[in-house]
């Protein structure tokens, strides 16, 4: 079973717009409201490539009944603790030019709640996989994803933690069944700029060196490598109008985790990811079944190393 866990859900409220002005009124074209926050993007495309996952996490108020409900109309399920503020609003505005993203700060975690949580971490098995991901609400501790690990270790199952910077680092020697930064913060996690494929290559190796399983290093439109000690691969994004591209770090980790988990064939792990990464970038919302299985056939993988 794979568990998600996301600490500060969010509502995405995602307004497209022909051009944001800032200081005035701007009247939107199109609007829509969707269960968000990061590890119930990821439960959501598990549950589109038909994979069963829990998703647990803190939500509280109308805002998080909303996420429940939405949430139980997609038959993903949930063990949510409920806390007693309400959940935040996320705001995603996109115009003809860019996107522009308000994200909430969402709201306390009584201690009692994050009790409840770990206590839910006894029902692991061997071999289940703990997806955690996303900003912390204010009161809890920048450790809160990592000091879950040891419990997750007790009961012999997996963990991968979406995360950047020194505490992608700090995950490592707790050897993290994939990791899987975007170019930009690869660099900045080496303080460089990369020149070709090749030096983010290495810039990989060392992170496999440094204890990560599977290192994916994403790049937005232009696909994202897979790297292996011995070989890596450049995967390509497919043909497509880019209309929402939020949540599409999400949809690549949870295609990766969510086939590697039923085959344990990273290649055939990365062609999935790449497909769940390019269809939740082609649509409003995150990727469907349908546009998952639509772009498949049209991923190509290269060995480049
Ligand atoms: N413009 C795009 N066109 C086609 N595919 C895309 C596009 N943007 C993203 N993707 C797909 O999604 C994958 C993940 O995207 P990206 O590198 O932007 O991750 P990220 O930085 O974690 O994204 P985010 O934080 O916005 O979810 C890419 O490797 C690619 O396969
Ligand atoms: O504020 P955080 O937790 O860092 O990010 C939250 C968020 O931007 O991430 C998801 C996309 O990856 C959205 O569903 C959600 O609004």
């Amino acid at each position: 079973m794979i568990y998600t866990i996301t600490a500060n859900p969010s509502i995405d409220y995602v307004i497209q717009l022909n051009q944001l002005t800032t200081g005035q009124v701007n009247r939107v074209k199109s609007d829509v409201k969707l269960p968000g926050g990061k590890g119930i993007n990821v439960s959501r495309i598990l549950a589109a490539l038909d994979l069963p996952s829990t998703a647990l996490g803190f939500i509280g108020g109308f805002t998080g009944d909303f996420i429940q409900q939405q949430l139980n109309n997609e038959l993903v399920d949930c063990q949510f603790t409920q806390v007693p503020a309400d959940t935040r609003i996320n705001v995603k505005i996109k115009d003809a030019v860019e996107e522009t993203e308000i994200n909430g700060q969402g709201p306390a975690i009584p201690t009692a709640a994050v009790d409840v949580l770990k206590a839910q971490l006894n029902q692991l098995k061997p071999g289940d996989i703990v997806f955690m991901s996303g900003s912390l609400p204010p009161n809890l501790p920048a450790s809160f994803y990592k000091d879950l690990v040891p419990l997750i270790h007790e009961r012999q199952a997996e963990f991968v933690i979406d995360t950047t910077g020194q505490a992608l680092l700090d995950t490592l020697a707790d050897r993290p069944l994939v990791i899987k930064p975007n170019h930009h913060e690869l660099a900045e996690l080496f303080n460089t700029t990369f020149a070709d494929h090749q030096a983010i290559i290495a810039a990989g190796r060392q992170l496999l060196t440094k204890g990560a399983q599977h290192v994916l290093v994403s790049m937005a439109g232009a696909g994202a490598l897979l790297i292996t000690p011995e070989h890596a691969y450049l995967g390509g994004t497919p043909k497509g109008t880019v209309i929402n591209s939020v949540g599409a770090g999400d949809s690549m980790i949870a295609g990766f985790v969510g086939t590697f988990s039923q085959h344990h064939d990273a290649l055939a792990a990365f062609k999935t990811s790449l497909a769940c990464g390019s269809a939740t970038a082609f649509s409003e919302d995150l990727a469907t079944t349908a546009k998952i299985n639509d772009l498949l056939p049209h991923i190509e993988i290269t060995q480049i190393d």
